[in-house]
């Protein structure tokens, strides 16, 4: 991997979530250990670093605590540049309106309100707020209630017809019906917001999840670059390479580090 990146410009691309944290019961207790931030700032320091996660940017940004990276929370519709200028993603349709995240909100705040009131006759299935973004966790939710809980999940879903859902790591995901993606979030990053370090820059995304698959197709298109999974087991996937867990994620990193500064 690292012979045609000789002399080239990397730039990094991480998910959070399965990737530098490994998945736990508690979505709230997925936190990165030290050493894993030491190897990010590391990183980070050398190669223009964005993290971009399911997660809200401020959760996120509160989970990694480093300022050098960038940060793009529910899947990339918001994120927040290392200068600190919060972007909130503006799409333009095809009718010369423009859709911006932003316009969901309150859809977003009512479904989230049904849904913890629908949801609380499943023992174990919980909400995450994620901003723009709705996840129902259902990692401690019986197995038999499991299929009960996402046709309960669709049928609310299905009054608001500007949202849709997706699936990932035992959770739906809730998001708005916009064409934008964890694929389109990467393009964005590198056409406006200076991933295009130069004309020779290499895109690297690392990921464990579905969602993670459209930003690996998108490396796939360009032609250049490296989509990674994070996966301990074979699994079908656009990424080339792979790498088994965070742990490995972490070896991974020291080791471009190591490779770029010596
Ligand atoms: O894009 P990501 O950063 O990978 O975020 C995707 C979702 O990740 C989180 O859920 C996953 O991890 C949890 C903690 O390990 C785990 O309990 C859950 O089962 C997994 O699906 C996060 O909580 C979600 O909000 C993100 O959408």
């Amino acid at each position: 991997m690292m012979k045609p990146a000789q002399g080239k410009h990397l730039v990094l691309f991480l998910d959070y979530d399965g990737t530098l944290t490994p998945i736990v019961d508690d979505p709230a207790r997925a936190l990165m250990s030290e050493e894993m931030r030491s190897a990010l700032q590391k990183v980070a320091r050398v190669f223009p670093t964005a993290i971009v996660s399911g997660r809200s940017r401020n959760k996120v940004e509160g989970f990694v605590k480093l300022k050098n990276i960038t940060y793009a929370g529910s899947h990339g519709m918001d994120i927040l540049t290392v200068d600190d200028g919060v972007v909130i993603v503006v799409i333009e349709s095809g009718n010369g309106d423009f859709l911006q995240a932003e316009k969901f909100l309150p859809t977003i705040k009512k479904i989230k309100k049904v849904l913890e009131e629908k949801i609380k006759i499943i023992k174990g299935a919980a909400i995450e707020d994620n901003k723009f973004c709705i996840s129902v966790h259902f990692r401690r939710v019986n197995v038999e209630d499991v299929h009960s809980l996402k046709e309960l999940v669709e049928s609310v879903r299905e009054n608001y017809p500007n949202l849709y859902t997706t699936g990932g790591k035992k959770i739906i995901e809730i998001r708005p019906r916009i064409d934008w993606d964890k694929g389109r979030a990467l393009q964005y990053l590198i056409q406006n917001l200076g991933f295009n370090v130069s004309d020779d820059f290499l895109p690297m995304y690392v990921g464990d999840d579905r969602t993670d698959e459209d930003a690996f197709k998108v490396i796939r298109e360009m032609g250049r670059g490296y989509p990674i999974i994070v996966s301990s087991i074979p699994k079908e996937t656009k990424a080339t390479y792979s790498l088994r867990d965070p742990n490995e994620v972490m070896s991974f990193l020291i080791h471009l580090f190591k490779w770029r500064t010596s």
